[in-house]
């Protein structure tokens, strides 16, 4: 395993849920190193294992074998170092808070002082985008800049990891496009380390440095692909033959996995 800069480290990482219905192989023998400034998207069928794995670096799931470090420690610390952001699959936001109310929260439960929550909401709301909107209520929002409200959310500690599960999976494809631009133009700016759950083959090429394909049944990882892409990406370069080459590895990767899932 490469040893620059790793800010990400799994080792035969597993995973076992014991059901009902007998054991569930959630994660067998996983590993993977993401670099500092990496944008790493998990991309496999429902079942693989995408939501498990970033909930494992999240301290929200504990492994049943092998070792993680998340910023040199474990998922625990962590989490308790308030070492990343973590955007859910739904915004989450509450609907009696403003949105500042909303991005402020955690920061009032930490006991951050009053003047430094206020700088901190108008630094994270600007760079998603939402300066202006600080004393709507969510309801008054379209769901994208709800979804961008939660991830400013997830920045208001500032910390240097993003884990994201599916953040806009439930968002139609020209809003997504449009979150796709500024998420990639905000981790340029911010040179945060970004850990991404994805369905979708086109939005894990246009984002990512890295691609992770998974496989289920067990799950783990089949392929990890590393972007030849160059960092700065217009939305145009998805027309470029080097966009559809990747595309087309990674559409391969997963119907091998799904193939074997199969025998
Ligand atoms: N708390 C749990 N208890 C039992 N089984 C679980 C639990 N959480 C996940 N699983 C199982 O572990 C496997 C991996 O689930 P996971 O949600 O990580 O997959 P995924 O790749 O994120 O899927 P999707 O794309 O549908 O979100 C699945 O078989 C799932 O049913």
């Amino acid at each position: 395993m490469n040893t620059i800069n790793p800010i990400i480290t799994a080792q035969a990482l597993d995973l076992t849920f014991q059901t009902n219905d007998g054991p569930v192989h959630a994660l067998k023998d996983v590993n993977l190193q993401i670099d500092k400034g990496d944008f790493v998207s998990f991309i496999g069928p429902s079942g693989c294992g995408k939501t498990t794995f970033l909930r494992v670096l999240a301290a929200l799931e504990h492994p049943t074998g092998g070792t993680v470090t998340v910023n040199g420690m474990t998922p625990d610390q962590a989490r308790q170092a308030r070492a990343y952001g973590y955007v859910f699959q739904a915004a989450g936001l509450y609907p009696w808070r403003t949105i500042g109310g909303n991005i402020r929260l955690p920061l009032e439960i930490m006991g951050y002082p009053k003047s430094e929550q206020i700088d901190r909401v108008k630094k994270v709301m600007q760079l998603v985008d939402l300066e202006g909107f600080e004393h709507k209520y969510p309801w008054q929002l379209s769901g994208g800049m709800q979804q961008r409200a939660s991830i400013a959310r997830a920045l208001a500690f500032d910390a240097d990891i993003l884990l994201m599960d599916e953040p806009f999976g439930a968002l139609d494809e020209i809003v997504r496009d449009h979150l796709n631009e500024q998420l990639l133009a905000l981790w340029a700016r911010t040179g945060k380390t970004i850990g991404f759950v994805t369905h979708s083959i086109s939005e894990a090429v246009y984002l990512s440095t890295k691609i992770v394909v998974m496989s289920p049944r067990p799950g783990r990882i089949r392929d990890v692909i590393v972007s030849p892409l160059p960092k700065e990406r217009p939305l145009d370069i998805r027309d470029t033959p080097e966009f559809a080459q990747l595309a087309h590895q990674v559409r391969e990767g997963l119907r091998a996995g799904h193939d074997t899932a199969m025998a």
